[in-house]
């Protein structure tokens, strides 16, 4: 059997890769699909760091949040990671992967705070961080904190898994006309303002020379493809 491409990667997952076809929440079926995808790699002997994002429990309480200070409602933002990483690492579980989470925010009776010494002795012994609270600060994304985790822990690459199956020209899912890219370099993205990821995150890889790969959490097999090395969703690098 062929190698992985790689040895210690960061991936991100959106909320979205827990939520399924719900409006909102956690989706059993869904998170269950997601984790026997990132158990397949774990067995691998890939080190696998995890950022999961919260967009889909914050988007069931975002209503209420209208009209609320910014900062207020991203540390909301924030504690919805949390439960997603307390709902993916109790999944992990199930399926015998071991798996500690690490919040960038106090939460001690919860969860455990994020300590880069730790967390790199967690990914030498095998078990999966998840990265929880995103970078502990407001004003930022997750997609920020995968990059920013990713270069923090070395890993060669950030995968980002997400609701399309790449980087298009504009949006796919407002322009039908968008075409996918295989690779395109950091500074194109910026500057064509790609908003598949946010620019701070764009521009801490490439700072960082911290190669990106964006491609499809539904698509069946293509986390694994990725890990691969083989051709699939699309390369962001400097
Ligand atoms: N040029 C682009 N290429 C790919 N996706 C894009 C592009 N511009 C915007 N997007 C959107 O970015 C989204 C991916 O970002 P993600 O962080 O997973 O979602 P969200 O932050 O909305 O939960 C996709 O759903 C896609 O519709
Ligand atoms: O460093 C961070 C990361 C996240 N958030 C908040 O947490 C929410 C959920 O994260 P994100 O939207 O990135 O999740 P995803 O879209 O990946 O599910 C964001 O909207 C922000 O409000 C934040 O304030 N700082």
């Amino acid at each position: 059997m062929s190698k992985p491409a790689y040895k210690r990667v960061l991936l991100k997952l959106s909320g979205e890769a827990l939520m399924g076809d719900d409006p909102y929440g956690i989706n059993r079926a869904t998170i269950e699909r997601t984790v026997a995808d990132v158990a397949e790699v774990a067995k691998l002997g890939v080190e696998l760091a995890i950022v999961i994002g919260g967009g889909n429990i914050f988007r069931g309480v975002a209503p209420g949040a209208q009209g609320m200070d910014r900062a207020t409602a991203d540390y909301m933002g924030m504690l919805a990671t949390v439960m997603n990483a307390l709902a993916l690492a109790d999944a992990m579980r199930h399926v015998g992967i071991t798996a500690r989470v690490m919040s960038a925010i106090g939460i001690e009776q919860v969860v455990e705070p994020y300590v880069r010494p730790k967390a790199l002795q967690y990914l030498e012994e095998g078990k999966v961080v998840v990265f929880a609270a995103g970078t502990g600060n407001p004003f930022f994304t997750t997609d920020t904190a995968a990059s920013l985790r990713g270069s923090e822990v070395s890993a060669e690459i950030v995968l980002k898994a997400t609701k399309v199956d790449g980087v298009y020209t504009a949006d796919p899912k407002k322009d039908p006309n968008a075409t996918l890219y295989s690779s395109i370099s950091f500074d194109e993205a910026i500057a064509k303002h790609l908003q598949v990821m946010d620019a701070t995150a764009f521009a801490l890889c490439r700072d960082q020379k911290l190669p990106i790969k964006v491609f499809s959490i539904t698509k069946p097999g293509a986390l694994m493809r990725v890990i691969m090395g083989e051709d699939e969703g699309t390369l962001v690098h400097v």
